[in-house]
Formats: structure tokens, C-alpha cells, sequence
């Protein structure tokens, strides 16, 4: 799963993006709909499930843990689960490639099981910080020994039966957040999680969705969210909905390439992923949602978006965890605005598939764009709607956000942009290029 062979990419200006897109399925979805399903008793079914080296990691390491996992046809998946305890040992190290979702929700999973499993990953996710799922996971008894600084490779080694516990989130994190409760779905008597801030809450909606007793409290505290553990899982028909991050790069590049006009179709607007949809808005985008429905539990639109002229804006900050991942391509379209963007409050990036403020802050100097860095985002100067200058080569660092996003810049740079390597898009979207090429054809480049 580790990209051996660079895949670099040379992205030229291609003239205006037209037609619809089909954005793959949601990443975060696709991931809990198997391990949900790999813990029901008898045979679910997902539909649309994101075939994401991510996703597919996950896939593989609940195979090796005893699930029975099919691919039918397209997205369409069946996976036949343990049941809740049920989990088995694997063989050998679970490799998480590059995904920390993976990683964290599993490693949940594993910590009230009577197994034990070692973390493996590529040098991206070997860097990121594990001890916010070590400290909750070790409150609720299982043995972690991890790679110094609380990094991987590690091994959990699950207790049955585990404690519940009630833990506060110290950082807005939707796989803390999850990894408690998947832990707690194992455990004798209620688990809370308490936060502060929300974060995604598609564990909360899918845990009840396959007959856990969650509940999910507004207090003056923040949200609280209570699994009743020992839970035994009724498998589901699952529909996930088109990934709202994936759509976030046809939603700049459209609005930033003249004369665009595009139809994202199926798009997920569950609105603690919904953010960069709100900031886009306020800078002055011009995004119609059309034919608003609900799919597998969640609101789904299809979004017609034209180029319109952008204007800078402070990002709010709240609205950090509802598009922590479209910061990057966030930054793009804040290159082509009218006048300046400040975007703060967005610590969380440094700690990504790269420290994403560094990267896009090297990446977007190195194409001419003017921009300060702070701690916890980015300043930047637009271009006022003209191409930036492009002519460039940019380190994508495995992180497939970043090659997304230069390569939204580069259609509508003045030399191109090539990006050092491409194979990382392959981990959350395999379909980008072509995607891309059927929006706006490489051949009439400029
Ligand atoms: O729970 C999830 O599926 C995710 C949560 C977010 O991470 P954090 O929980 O680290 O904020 C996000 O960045 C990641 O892409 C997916
Ligand atoms: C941060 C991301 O994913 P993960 O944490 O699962 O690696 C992402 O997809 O942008």
C-alpha cells in the first residue's frame, strides 16, 4: 500500500470544468460501515462503500480478524460479521497503510476484545500522534506499548471484560470520539464521551442504525454521547452517500476556473461535514443545492456550482471541525479571492497525512502566491481572480489532500504546477484524474 515509485503529474490550465461528477463514497462512512458490519451477527450489505486504499486497509484487517468480507460489483460489498466479542486473533501485524481512521477506530475495536494486534503503517501515519487513543483505551484497561512519542508501530492488547468509562475529548476529534465508542460496544454497563465541540457524528448515527442503545445529550457542557456496551448488532443494508470531502475540490475548481459550471451529484450535507460549503458562500460562491434527499440515514444534495468571483474572508473558526480536511483546498480558493483570507483556529492540520498549514504554505509560495503562516492556519492574499503563476514542482508528502489541491491550482495557474507524486490521491480518491480528465479535458490545455 506504501506508493514505491513516485507517480508525478504535470497539471496544466484546461480551460473552463463542465458536466457532472459522481463523487466516490464517504470515506468516513465506508470505513465504519464495515467495522460495524464485521461486528453484527449474520450478513450486511453496503452499497457505494468508498474502494479507497483506506477503506480497503480496513477491509483487510477485519478479514484478518475473523470477518467475511466480499466485494459483489462496484461498491457494492458483503461482509459477514463475528458478532460483538467476536473478534479473533490476527496473524501477524495489521498494516494501517496511510490511514489514520484505520488506525484509531481499530485500535478501539481491538482495546475491549481478547485479542491482541500490532499497528503497522507508511512513514505519513508512523508520524502521527496515537496518545490521544492510547490515554482513553488505557483508562479502560487494555496494554498499549507504542513507538516512542506515542507513535507506531504499537500493540494493543485488548481486556474482556474492559471498564466503561466517561471521557471528555481534549481535542475535537471525531476518531477519539469513535474509538471510545466502539471500545465501549464491547464493555459491560454505559461509556460516555463528552465534547466540547462536535465533531462528525456519523458513529453515533450508524451505532443506533444497527440497534446499539446510544443516546446522544445536548448539555451545557457540550454533547454527551452513552453506549450501552455488550450490544448485539443487527445487520443492515447500507447506502453511503457521495463524500463531501471528495466533492470539496470539483466545488473550488469550479468556482475558480472561468465559465465552469458543474454538477456534483450525490453529495453528503450532513452538517458537522458541511463547512466548507458555508465558508465557500461567504466568499461568494455561487452553489445551488438541487433535489435535497436523505441516503442511509444522511442529507444528501446535488450541488450545481458556477465560477463566480470570490472575495477573501475571515474563515470562522468554529467552523473548523465541520471541514478540517477541506483546508487545503480551502487555501486554494483563497489564492484566487478578491483581496485577503484568515483562516485560524485549524491546529489540528499540523497532525494530518502531513502538517497540512506547512505544506500547503510551502506549496502556494512556490507557485507565487503571498501568504503568512501562523500556528494555527494560514493568511492569504488572493489573486484576484487571475492564474496564479504555477511553473513548479510541489511535494505532495503522502498526503492525498495536498496533490488534490495543487492540482485544483494548477488548472488555473500560468505554467503548470507538477506534483512530485500523485499516488497518494489513490487512498481516499482513485478516481480523481479521470474524473478530472471528464470534467475538463487534458488535450485542449492551454
Ligand atoms: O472520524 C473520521 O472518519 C475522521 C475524522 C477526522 O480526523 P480527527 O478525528 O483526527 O479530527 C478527519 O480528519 C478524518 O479524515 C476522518
Ligand atoms: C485526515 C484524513 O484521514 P485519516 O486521518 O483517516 O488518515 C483525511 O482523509 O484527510
Amino acid at each position: 500500500m506504501s506508493h514505491v515509485t513516485p507517480q508525478p503529474w504535470h497539471v496544466s490550465p484546461r480551460g473552463a470544468l463542465s458536466g457532472s461528477v459522481r463523487v466516490p463514497g464517504d470515506k468516513s462512512i465506508s470505513h465504519r460501515a464495515l467495522m460495524l458490519s464485521a461486528l453484527a451477527v449474520g450478513e450486511s450489505r453496503i452499497d457505494g462503500l468508498l474502494e479507497g486504499e483506506d477503506v480497503l486497509a480496513t477491509a483487510a484487517a477485519l478479514r484478518r480478524m475473523g470477518a467475511t468480507i466480499e466485494r459483489e460489483g462496484e461498491g457494492r460489498w458483503r461482509v459477514h460479521g463475528v458478532g460483538v466479542g467476536g473478534l479473533l486473533q490476527p496473524e501477524g501485524a495489521l498494516d494501517m497503510g496511510n490511514s489514520g481512521t484505520s488506525t484509531r477506530l481499530l485500535m478501539g475495536l481491538v482495546a475491549s476484545h481478547g485479542v491482541t494486534a500490532t499497528f503497522t503503517g507508511d512513514a505519513s501515519l508512523s508520524k502521527r500522534p496515537m496518545n490521544r487513543v492510547i490515554d482513553p483505551l488505557a483508562q479502560m484497561g487494555a496494554d498499549i506499548t507504542s513507538s516512542p512519542g506515542g507513535r507506531l508501530p504499537l500493540m494493543v492488547r485488548g481486556i474482556v471484560p474492559a471498564v466503561p468509562i466517561r471521557y471528555t475529548l481534549p481535542v475535537a476529534s471525531a476518531q477519539v470520539k469513535s474509538a471510545v465508542l466502539l471500545a465501549g460496544l464491547n464493555t459491560p454497563g454505559i461509556t460516555q464521551v463528552l465534547e466540547p465541540v462536535s465533531t462528525r457524528d456519523h458513529s453515533e448515527r450508524m451505532l443506533a442504525g444497527f440497534g446499539a442503545d446510544v443516546t446522544v445529550e445536548e448539555t451545557s457542557e457540550g454533547r454527551l454521547i452513552s453506549i450501552r456496551g455488550e450490544a448485539e448488532l443487527k445487520p443492515q443494508q447500507i447506502v453511503v452517500p457521495g463524500d463531501p470531502s471528495s466533492a470539496a475540490f470539483w466545488m473550488v475548481a469550479a468556482s475558480v476556473v472561468p465559465g465552469s459550471d458543474v454538477l456534483i451529484e450525490n453529495v453528503g450535507l450532513n452538517s458537522t461535514r458541511a463547512g466548507l460549503l458555508q465558508a465557500l458562500r461567504m466568499m461568494g460562491a455561487d452553489i445551488a443545492e438541487q433535489d435535497a434527499r436523505t441516503v442511509g440515514g444522511e442529507p444528501v444534495a446535488d450541488l450545481r456550482v458556477r465560477h463566480a468571483a470570490l472575495v477573501g474572508i475571515e474563515v470562522p473558526p468554529a467552523l473548523a471541525p465541520s471541514m478540517i480536511d477541506e483546508y487545503p483546498v480551502l487555501f486554494v480558493a483563497a489564492a484566487f479571492a478578491q483581496g485577503r483570507t484568515v483562516a485560524r483556529g485549524a491546529e489540528e492540520l499540523r497532525v494530518k497525512e502531513s502538517d497540512r498549514i506547512a505544506a500547503m504554505a510551502t506549496a502556494l509560495s512556490a507557485c507565487g502566491v503571498t501568504l503568512s503562516e501562523h500556528e494555527d492556519g494560514l493568511t492569504i492574499e488572493g489573486s484576484g481572480g487571475e492564474p496564479i503563476a504555477g511553473g513548479t514542482t510541489i511535494a505532495s508528502l503522502l498526503d492525498h489532500r495536498i496533490a488534490m489541491s495543487l492540482a485544483v491550482a494548477g488548472l488555473h495557474a500560468r505554467r503548470a504546477i507538477t506534483i512530485d507524486d500523485a499516488g497518494p490521491i489513490a487512498t481516499s480518491y482513485p478516481t480523481f484524474r479521470a474524473t478530472l480528465d471528464g470534467l475538463a479535458p487534458a488535450e485542449i490545455a492551454a
